[in-house]
């Protein structure tokens, strides 16, 4: 552990910001945000747009560097991790983006499967984890389409699932039900309470209201950068 701020142990915790400042030019996106997720916590992050949201969860997942601050994610502070140690990190770590973000040239099954074929995975596993998720989602019928046929709320429902094949330890999603009918984005948030259900941390950005007052789960909200309630 590389911890700058050593008086405040807390083991259950698998993720921890510590005064975490993240400017982009003069603007400042996140202002002295300190928050721990303990592991295998369900948690929402809310607040109006341009609150930070998608800032803090760019953060975790490395998609982006802090100005200043510390955070911990399992112990390693991602300020100071080897760059070898990223893909290993990243492999830990699914990501549902608000822009979905899947690979044009890649059908639905093999932007879903990727994952597991980075780790390894023979095509009999992927076959059966892929299958079921598609089935999960509703997506068998478009296995063989590509990203650009698909609307919307299909993408994300993709997103979803291949966020979670790699049975990921933390899963981060940015605005996951944000283009769903109801019904659809129950079975999204099915599947994230499934996966957390299994063992793993899910940190959920949302504005939908429905959804926040559907479960008894934290709901951290962010305000212009800061956080203004810890949901504690
Ligand atoms: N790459 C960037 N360059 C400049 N400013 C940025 C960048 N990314 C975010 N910002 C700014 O940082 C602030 C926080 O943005 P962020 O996208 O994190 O908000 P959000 O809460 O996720 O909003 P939304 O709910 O609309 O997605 C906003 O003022 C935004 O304009």
């Amino acid at each position: 552990m590389d911890n700058q701020y050593p008086e405040l142990e807390n083991k259950n915790a698998i993720i921890r910001m510590f005064h975490v400042t993240k400017r982009y030019g003069a603007q400042l996106a996140l202002n002295d945000v300190s928050l721990d997720v303990d592991a295998n916590e369900f948690l929402f992050l809310t607040g109006p747009s341009g609150a930070g949201k998608s800032t803090l969860l760019k953060l975790l997942y490395l998609a982006d560097t802090i100005s200043e601050g510390q955070i911990l994610l399992k112990g390693m502070n991602l300020s100071r991790l080897p760059k070898k140690r990223l893909p290993f990190l990243r492999r830990n770590i699914g990501v549902v983006f608000q822009d979905y973000k899947l690979i044009p040239t890649r059908t639905v099954f093999d932007n879903i499967a990727l994952v597991m074929e980075v780790a390894g995975a023979n095509a009999k596993q992927i076959k059966r984890k892929v299958g079921y998720l598609l089935r999960t989602v509703e997506m068998e019928h478009k296995a063989g389409a590509f990203p650009q046929s698909l609307s919307g709320g299909e993408q994300q429902r993709v997103a979803v699932a291949r966020a979670i094949c790699g049975d990921p330890d933390i899963v981060l999603a940015d605005e996951p039900t944000g283009s769903l009918d109801a019904e659809s984005a129950r079975v999204i948030m099915e599947l994230l309470f499934g996966i957390h259900a299994r063992g793993a941390t899910v940190m959920v950005a949302t504005h939908d209201e429905a959804l926040l007052h559907s479960t008894r789960r934290r709901i951290v909200t962010l305000k212009q950068g800061s956080v203004v309630d810890l949901g504690l």
